[in-house]
C-alpha cells in the first residue's frame, strides 16, 4: 500500500466499514464498550441497502417494531449510534486494508489513511454507487445540475427540475419537490412505476409533469445545466426543456471488488468473508458481520445481522484490550441514563 511511510495520526480502536444496519448497530456497541470508533461508507448517506434500495418500504421483521419504514429504522439506528459520538465519514470507500502487526491495522480510502486497532467489515453486498446516466455525457455536469442524491429540498427552490427514473426515489422526490420547485417534470422509459401504489396514485393526481416512455437524450449548458433534450422512445420525437437540475434515480450497483484483495479468506463463491464463532476473519483484529459474513447458518436478515454485529464488536473489544471481558454487561445496568 503506497503512502504507508507517512502513517496517519488519526488512530481508532475500531473502524467500521459500511454504515448499513450492521455497521450502525456495531458502531453503537463499540461506543458502549468505550471504543474510539470511526464509521466509513462509500455512499454519501448512511443506511446501506435499506436507505439505498427500499427507504419507503415497511419492514415487518425487526424485533420490537411490528412494522417500520426503512428510512425510520435507519433514523433510529443513527440516533442509537450517535449517543457515543462515533466519527462518521461518508462518500469514502475503503480501498485497502493491511494488518501491520498486533493491533496495528492501516486502512486506505479514496480520501486518506486511517490507523486502527481493529476493524469490523460490515460491507453488505459491497460499496454502493448510484447507476449513472448513460450516453449523455453527464459527468461534466455532476454537482453542476446533475445530482444522484438530494440532501435538502430548499436547494431546488423555484427551479425547473427534471427527474429521471420510475422507482420509489424518483416518485417520492417528485412529490416532495413539486411545491418547492417552479416546475417538476418526471421522465420514465416505461409506463409502469416500481413504486408504492399510493405514491404513484398521488403522483398521477399532482402537478408533476409526467412523461412516460421518455428518456434523456442530451444535456445542455455551459458549466451548469440550462436545458435537457428528452425523447419519446416510441416515436423518437424530441423536445428540449429548460432545466436547472436533473435528479437521477436509476438505482445502485454494488462493488465488492477491493475487499477481495485484502487477503481475507472468502467463501460462497467468493462473495462472503469466512468467519469463525466470534465473527473473526483469518486476519488478526479484523471481524466481519452482516450480509458480507459467511456465517455457518447464513441468513441475510437485519435481525440476524444485529446479533452478529454485537458478537463481532464485543470480540473486537476483547482483542483490542485483552483485560476486557467479552460480555459487555447488560446495557440496562451499565448505561442507565
Ligand atoms: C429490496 C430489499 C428488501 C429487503 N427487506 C428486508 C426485510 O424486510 N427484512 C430484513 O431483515 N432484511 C431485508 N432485506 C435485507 C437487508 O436489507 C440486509 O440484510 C441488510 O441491509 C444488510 O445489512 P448490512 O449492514 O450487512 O449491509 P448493507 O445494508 O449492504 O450495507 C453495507 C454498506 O457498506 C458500504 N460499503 C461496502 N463496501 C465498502 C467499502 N469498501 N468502503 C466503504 N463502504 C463500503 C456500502 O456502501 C453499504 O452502505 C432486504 C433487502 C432488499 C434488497
Amino acid at each position: 500500500m503506497s503512502g504507508l511511510s507517512s502513517e496517519p495520526d488519526n488512530s481508532y480502536d475500531i473502524v467500521v466499514i459500511g454504515a448499513g444496519p450492521t455497521g450502525l448497530f456495531g458502531a453503537f456497541y463499540a461506543g458502549m464498550r468505550g471504543m474510539k470508533t470511526l464509521v466509513l461508507d462509500a455512499l454519501p448517506e448512511v443506511g446501506g441497502q435499506v436507505a439505498a434500495l427500499y427507504p419507503e418500504k415497511y419492514i415487518y421483521d425487526v424485533p420490537g417494531f411490528p412494522k417500520i419504514l426503512g428510512r425510520d429504522l435507519v433514523s433510529q439506528l443513527v440516533a442509537q449510534a450517535r449517543r457515543f459520538e462515533p466519527d462518521v465519514r461518508l462518500g469514502e470507500q475503503v480501498l485497502d486494508l493491511r494488518v501491520l502487526g498486533e493491533r496495528k491495522i492501516i486502512l486506505k480510502t479514496n480520501k486518506g489513511f486511517y490507523r486502527t486497532r481493529s476493524v469490523l467489515i460490515s460491507a453488505g453486498v459491497g460499496a454502493f454507487a448510484p447507476n449513472r446516466l448513460p450516453n449523455v455525457d453527464a459527468e461534466r455536469f455532476e454537482d453542476r445540475g446533475v445530482y444522484y442524491f438530494v440532501k435538502a429540498k430548499r436547494a431546488f427552490q423555484q427551479q425547473n427540475v427534471l427527474i429521471v427514473g420510475g422507482g420509489d426515489s424518483a416518485v417520492d422526490w417528485a412529490l416532495n419537490l413539486k411545491d418547492e420547485a417552479r416546475h417538476v417534470t418526471l421522465i420514465h422509459r416505461r409506463d409502469q412505476f416500481r413504486a408504492h401504489e399510493q405514491s404513484v396514485a398521488e403522483l398521477r393526481d399532482s402537478t408533476v409533469d409526467i412523461r412516460t416512455f421518455h428518456e434523456l437524450k442530451q444535456l445542455h449548458g455551459n458549466g451548469h445545466i440550462t436545458a435537457a433534450t428528452i425523447f419519446d422512445n416510441r416515436t423518437q420525437a424530441e423536445q428540449t426543456l429548460p432545466v436547472d437540475s436533473v435528479l437521477v434515480f436509476l438505482g445502485f450497483k454494488a462493488n465488492s471488488g477491493p475487499i477481495k484483495t485484502w487477503g481475507l479468506e472468502m467463501e460462497g463463491k467468493g462473495r462472503a468473508i469466512k468467519v469463525g464463532p466470534h465473527f473473526e476473519t483469518n486476519l488478526p483484529g479484523v471481524f466481519a458481520a452482516g450480509d458480507i459474513a459467511g456465517a455457518p447458518a447464513k441468513l441475510d436478515l437485519i435481525a440476524v445481522n444485529f446479533g452478529q454485529a454485537a458478537i463481532a464488536v464485543n470480540s473486537a473489544k476483547a482483542y483490542v484490550d485483552p483485560t476486557a471481558s467479552l460480555f459487555p454487561g447488560h446495557s440496562s445496568e451499565v448505561n442507565g441514563h
